[in-house]
């Protein structure tokens, strides 16, 4: 082809830039855009934004600080009735870190705390994790529960033991793609601790220290309940961490949270938001919904204390099931109600993690 033809050619069919009216009209349209997850407008949330012309409509590109696929499709929506053209949405996840700390290669730390045992924090941390992961993050676990480990048999790792490749440090355990470690992988299969650490808040810090976790979006810490030691351990020698508190919506659960609330308060530990497991349980049967720990108790006392609640999940077999299996709901049921609110509360997590403390975020 010669120069000139060349030159018309790529004239012809060179995207557009957006001229400027156009970027004008598409902030504006995605200013109006507001929801759980955009509370200011999704304009003051996206970053390094590109409007492309083409034939059919605009292509916009952008950065999300924060997983958003549960709101795509009405975000186009939205976009195709303001803008009156078809959009195609390429908006990039990138997750940031918040906070300095000596990890390397892991972004953030969210550990997942509740002031009652039983309210089903391991089961919310494994199935975050899984949710975070169907998101597209690179997730890793670390189970901080050192004299009853869980996430071995709810992440179905039972009798793995991890690699040194040095002698000092460990390689996690890996669940479909998700890097884990937990004291219960540290001890023989008749339960023998194989292990030199000490049990207790010593034997936390060196499993978080020594484990070479890679590069990961997100590290959650499911903590072993209530507010001892390793709750301490964990706010003095790693203070880069915020928290999540899972309570069910029973007044003797949201009682114990009040304790850790207190305790989170004195030590600084910021804390996210807060979790109502077992919100309600649906009947497989008439599908009529029964508030069996309480109706609201979780949404109520949030407010109470002015912290975001971030997820209402139900009381479900599917949840039970998968737990004692070693299963994911993100791979059996990915369509399914339960699974979609799983995803929804990762996103409100990391939604939270960035409105609250990410120096990006909009400052109202
Ligand atoms: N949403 C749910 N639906 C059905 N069963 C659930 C749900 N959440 C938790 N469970 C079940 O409740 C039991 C306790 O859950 P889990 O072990 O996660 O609680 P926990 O708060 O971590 O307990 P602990 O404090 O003892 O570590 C488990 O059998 C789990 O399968």
């Amino acid at each position: 082809m010669d120069k000139q033809s060349l030159n018309m050619f790529s004239k012809l069919f060179r995207p557009k830039k957006a001229s400027y009216a156009l970027q004008t009209k598409v902030e504006k349209a995605l200013a109006k855009y507001t929801s759980n997850l955009f509370p200011v407008g999704l304009a003051k949330v996206v970053s390094n934004l590109h409007i492309k012309q083409q034939d059919n409509g605009l292509k916009l590109s952008g950065d999300m600080p924060f997983p958003f696929a549960s709101e795509a499709e009405a975000i186009v929506q939205h976009l195709t009735t303001k803008l009156e053209c078809a959009i195609e949405l390429n908006f990039i996840c990138q997750i940031e870190p918040i906070f300095q700390h000596e990890v390397a290669g892991v972004k953030n730390i969210i550990a997942v705390n509740s002031g009652k045992g039983g309210v089903g924090k391991s089961t919310t941390t494994v199935n975050l994790a899984y949710a975070l992961k169907a998101l597209g993050l690179k997730v890793g676990v670390l189970d901080a529960d050192v004299h009853g480990p869980s996430m071995p048999t709810m992440l179905g790792l039972d009798g793995q033991h991890p690699m040194s490749p040095d002698g000092k440090h460990l390689l996690p355990i890996e669940k479909n793609g998700i890097a884990v470690m937990s004291s219960g992988f540290l001890a023989d299969d008749d339960g023998t601790r194989i292990w030199k650490g000490s049990i207790s808040s010593n034997a936390f810090e060196q499993m978080f220290k020594e484990t070479i976790w890679g590069d990961l979006d997100v590290l959650l810490i499911d903590m072993p309940p209530g507010t001892g030691d390793i709750q301490l351990t964990l706010v003095q020698r790693i203070p880069a961490v915020t928290s999540v508190i899972v309570t069910t919506p029973q007044d003797v659960a949201l009682l114990d949270v009040q304790k850790g609330l207190n305790m989170f308060k004195r030590l600084n530990l910021p804390v996210l938001g807060m979790i109502e497991n077992m919100s309600y349980h649906v009947c497989p049967n008439c599908q009529n919904q029964a508030h069996i720990f309480g109706d609201c108790g979780g949404e109520a006392y949030a407010k109470q204390v002015d912290l975001p609640l971030l997820g209402k999940l139900p009381l479900h077999i599917d949840v039970r099931q998968a737990a004692d299996k070693g299963q994911s709901i993100q791979d059996s049921a990915p369509d399914s109600q339960l699974a979609i609110a799983y995803r929804q509360l990762a996103e409100q997590v990391c939604a939270q993690q960035y409105y609250q403390f990410d120096s990006r975020a909009p400052k109202s």
